[in-house]
């Protein structure tokens, strides 16, 4: 099939690639020139596990061209894939200039039968008014519109693009139906055929539900904090129950990226819009927001003022194996150590520019250590797996890990704190304090299991 991807950004990037993998024949349009010499030249504007191959391969067999030229991909293509941005708007509505700036552009430039395919998540009732503009312009009846949505998590993106749990399609026609079926033939998930209406709102729905089941969990690690419960237990007990499911209940400092905050506000702003509040929201935003003050909370409660200090971030984009930092929760947590008069360095092997200059980027893990006052753990990189945490000690100043993901286990980090001498705190389980005496008599003290 003749496919052009209008907004090559990370779900425009990834879907045109994998669908070049597919066999189709893709054009990747995008209106930024930069990004587009960029990819045309071989390299890649954004970093995502797999793609650069994915890419190479889809060149050597000319399957993909990257331009921009919006014309000719639209005249050259069958099918319009719609990927560009649906930012926060300045009510938090979802602002959607980029989208319909594409879709009066294919208007001007379609002439034949073409199949507009809108990926970016839009609010309910936005196909609708697409059909309804597009059938208005005359000359361009012949455009089939569809909403199928994007479910794909960054740093998973390719594996989630070729597995996806489901694929939806919001469709008028049964042509429509027949081009969808045909574009994911080789995918072995089912497809959700139904309205657009209900398409768009699986989209927001389901992101608010994640969200939400993160804010929940969240909400139970405070209190597991407070009467000496321990999150992870208790996580994996509630996730044991197959009607509520293991996956989501990771407490830690909330969720970030370009996804979830914009979604439930766009979402929220529907909700006003329609008439309808939905309070689950408003709480799950509320609680998501006090996560980065909270953990910076631990860190003043143990070094008392952070002036003069020397905090060390591990992980500064949103989440581990990407570089993107939208609303990423390290932005917030750095800017509330340097007013505090911190000094902060980090460290994120996929981030070389930060948007806050006063933070000091190192390119090894241990320099960014090298005499911090306390190691806060901001996303669960890879690379803390294989922590030598002999080497940790010696570089710290004060021996204090503050784990904002609870990426360790506690077991294990109840021996390190000992064999160290390191106080190690995380999220929703009692603090593990620094020396072995004080160890052992609070792990017999809070009478906590040992598994
Ligand atoms: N990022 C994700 O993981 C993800 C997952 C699922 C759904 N989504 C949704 O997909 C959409 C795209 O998200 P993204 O993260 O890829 O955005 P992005 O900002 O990374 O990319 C958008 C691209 O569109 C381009 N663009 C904007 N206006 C254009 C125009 N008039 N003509 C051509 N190109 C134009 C931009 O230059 C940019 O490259 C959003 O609606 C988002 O909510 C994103
Ligand atoms: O148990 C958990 C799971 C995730 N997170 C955080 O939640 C955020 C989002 O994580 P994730 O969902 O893995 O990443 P995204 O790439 O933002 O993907 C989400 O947003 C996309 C854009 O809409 C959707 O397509 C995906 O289905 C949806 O998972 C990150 O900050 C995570 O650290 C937690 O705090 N606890």
């Amino acid at each position: 099939m003749r496919i052009a991807v209008i907004g090559t950004g990370y779900v425009g990037l990834v879907t045109g690639a994998c669908l070049a993998r597919l066999g189709h024949s893709v054009i990747c349009s995008d209106r930024s020139a930069e990004k587009i010499s960029v990819l045309a030249s071989g390299g890649l504007p954004i970093w995502e596990q797999g793609l650069d191959e994915l890419l190479s391969e889809a060149s050597s067999l000319n399957r993909i061209r990257f331009t921009t030229n919006i014309k000719s991909a639209v005249q050259e293509s069958d099918i319009l894939i719609i990927c560009v941005g649906t930012p926060f708007g300045p009510n938090g509505e979802a602002d959607l200039t980029q989208l319909w700036s594409v879709v009066k552009q294919i208007a001007r430039h379609s002439t034949e039968k073409k199949f507009l395919v809108v990926k970016s998540t839009v609010p309910v009732g936005t196909t609708d008014e697409i059909d309804q503009w597009l059938q208005s312009v005359s000359a361009n009846r012949n455009i089939d519109v569809i909403h199928n949505p994007e479910f794909l998590r960054q740093g998973n993106a390719i594996r989630d693009f070729f597995h996806p749990d489901r694929i939806v399609a919001g469709c008028r026609t049964d042509k429509a139906k027949h081009v969808v079926s045909d574009l994911y033939k080789d995918l072995p998930s089912p497809i959700l055929f139904c309205d657009s209406r209900s398409s768009e709102l699986i989209k927001y729905a389901s992101n608010a539900f994640l969200a939400m089941k993160i804010s929940y969990i969240n909400m139970i690690a405070d209190f597991s904090e407070q009467t000496g419960a321990r999150i992870d237990v208790v996580a994996e007990g509630i996730g044991m129950d197959s009607r509520i499911g293991e996956a989501f209940l990771r407490a830690g400092i909330g969720y970030g990226g370009s996804c979830f905050p914009k979604d439930i506000m766009a979402f929220r702003a529907m909700g006003q819009k329609w008439d309808c509040p939905m309070p689950l929201l408003d709480s799950t935003v509320s609680i998501n927001r006090l996560r980065p003050r909270r953990l910076v909370n631990k860190l003043t409660d143990e070094l008392g003022m952070l002036k003069g200090k020397r905090i060390a971030l591990l992980g500064l984009a949103f989440k581990p194996m990407t570089d993107d930092l939208r609303e990423a929760p390290s932005l917030q947590i750095s800017r509330i150590c340097l007013e505090q008069g911190a000094a902060v360095h980090a460290y994120d092997p996929h981030v070389s520019d930060y948007p806050v200059p006063e933070v000091v980027l190192h390119r090894s893990l241990y320099d960014a250590i090298d005499s911090s006052d306390a190691v806060v753990i901001v996303t669960e990189l890879e690379q803390l797996r294989c922590l030598d945490w002999q080497i940790v000690s010696k570089k710290l100043r004060t021996r204090l890990i503050i784990d904002g993901r609870n990426m360790f286990a506690w077991e294990e980090m109840l021996h390190i704190a000992d064999t160290f001498d390191m106080t190690y705190i995380s999220v929703g389980r009692p603090p593990i304090p620094a020396s072995a005496a004080a160890g052992a008599d609070f792990y017999k003290a809070n009478q906590i299991r040992s598994i």
